[in-house]
């Protein structure tokens, strides 16, 4: 049981060095707050939550993971490597292509509340 605990406690540290250094995960957070208000205020089904719920979800994954690759990258590559550059690109297009989902699913629960 202490050493769940304990592993527990690694993670939630892990997550809390990716909030204080990443703006981007920052932003998420932020943008994560404005949707909730909207959801609750467009009173969302429990369907369309669980869409936001894991949509929301997969962008925090992908940036957590994002992070974890940049501070590996830099771990074992210091210098200039093209290599190197590439494997942070990819990473950084998991994000991108884990936002764009979210936008969408976004879009397919929030415009139709509009129109
Ligand atoms: N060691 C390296 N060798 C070659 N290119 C690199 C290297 N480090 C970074 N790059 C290039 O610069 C880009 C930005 O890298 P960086 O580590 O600054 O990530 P970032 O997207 O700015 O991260 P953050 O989320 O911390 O702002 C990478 O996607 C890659 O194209």
């Amino acid at each position: 049981m202490r050493r769940l605990v304990k592993s527990f406690g690694y993670a939630l540290s892990g997550i809390t060095y990716t909030v204080k250094t990443q703006m981007n995960f920052r932003i998420h957070l932020a943008i994560i707050l404005l949707v909730g208000i909207a959801g609750w205020y467009f009173r969302l089904s429990a369907a369309e939550w669980v869409w936001i719920v894991l949509t929301i979800g997969l962008v925090l994954v992908a940036e957590l993971l994002n992070t974890a690759i940049e501070l590996l990258v830099d771990l074992v590559s210091p210098g200039f490597d093209v290599q190197a550059g590439r494997v942070k690109d990819i990473a950084a297009g998991a994000v991108l292509v884990a936002a764009g989902i979210s936008v969408v699913t976004g879009l397919i629960i929030f415009v139709p509340k509009f129109i």
